[in-house]
């Protein structure tokens, strides 16, 4: 498969000398919805900055659809559409005219049933000649993203898309983001919300200070992390694990009274029977029990905690 973006050894140095990007390599296929996750600070703006001509580029290379973006700007830039984390358009202009403009400035010719498309699509039709300044903070959302598709393109970078949006909004823009892989659009979203990622992405990248930790199939890190833990309590404490239950790669609870048994929630026997009775023979007296699944958040915590380290 070839990759519609690449990005090679990309670096960020700011004036003061300040490293937000450390040498990013990343291919991103066509059609694919890459997230891309890290903690406030990361990079994530920073690098899409570079990608989408915004920032200058310290050091490094990348190319969309085999375009330098250095080197070709305007071709590689003309695929590329950008819905920023920031709010920033003409207040007394119309969202018709606001929208039709965006895709000049790419040199597109007018295209009014394609902006037609766009502006149904995001439910701002009935709304094409209200000025913007009239707008809820969830239309003017909705209006950058029409900007951005204005121009059709081809790679689609979110930057934060649903930060501070309602469950409607942030519902609509998931199944445009469906809609728009379905037509061959790659996406690249930035979030904070892990569930965002879980629920759109195909793969997952997670970024911290300045560098990518991860990048993953999301099936993949999801099979990976389908371990559920069973804590069991005790009405004794222990020591260490009684050496009848050394089968079962337990761990001490703190404090001594509880075992904790990790199982994979894709095997064919979790084994939970098996150690709860083999508890119970070991003469244990069984409190309670409690269940604990990892996710996403957890092995996201993970890696940036590690990172920091
Ligand atoms: N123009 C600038 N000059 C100097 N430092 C900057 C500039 N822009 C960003 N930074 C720094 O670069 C780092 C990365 O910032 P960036 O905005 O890329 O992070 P982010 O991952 O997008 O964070 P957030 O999730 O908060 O949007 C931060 O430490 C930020 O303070």
């Amino acid at each position: 498969m070839s990759a519609i973006l690449s990005i090679r050894d990309l670096r960020k140095t700011y004036d003061g000398g300040f490293e937000a990007l450390k040498g990013v390599t990343l291919d991103i296929e066509k059609g694919e919805i890459l997230a891309l996750l890290g903690p406030n600070g990361a990079g994530k703006t920073t690098l899409i900055s570079m990608v989408c001509g915004i920032t200058t580029i310290s050091d490094g290379q990348v190319t969309v659809d085999g375009h330098d973006i250095q080197a070709e700007f305007r071709a590689a830039r003309s695929l590329i559409g950008l819905v920023p984390q920031e709010i920033a358009l003409q207040p007394f202009e119309t969202v018709l005219n606001t929208v039709r403009f965006s895709r000049g400035l790419f040199g597109k010719s007018r295209d009014d049933a394609h902006i037609e498309r766009v502006l149904r699509k995001l439910s701002l039709w009935d709304k094409k000649d209200t000025q913007i300044t009239a707008l809820s903070g969830g239309m003017k959302r909705r209006v950058l993203i029409a900007k951005a598709l204005s121009h059709e393109p081809r790679v689609l970078f979110l930057d934060e898309p649903t930060a501070g949006v309602d469950v409607e909004l942030r519902r609509d823009m998931w199944g445009m983001v469906a809609d728009l892989k379905a037509d061959g659009v790659t996406i690249i979203l930035t979030t904070h919300y892990i569930e965002e990622a879980e629920a759109i992405a195909d793969r997952v990248g997670v970024i911290n200070k300045g560098e990518l930790l991860l990048v993953q199939d999301k099936d993949t890190l999801m099979a990976q992390m389908g371990k559920k833990q069973i804590e069991v309590q005790l009405a004794e404490t222990l020591n260490a694990i009684p050496p009848v239950l050394s089968d079962f790669g337990l761990r001490l609870g703190a404090g001594g009274n509880s075992l904790i048994y990790t199982y994979d929630t894709k095997g064919e026997r979790t084994g939970i029977t098996g150690l709860l009775n083999a508890v119970s023979n070991a003469g244990l007296t069984l409190r309670d029990v409690q269940t604990r699944q990892s996710s996403l958040e957890d092995i996201f915590v993970d890696l940036v905690a590690g990172g920091t380290a």
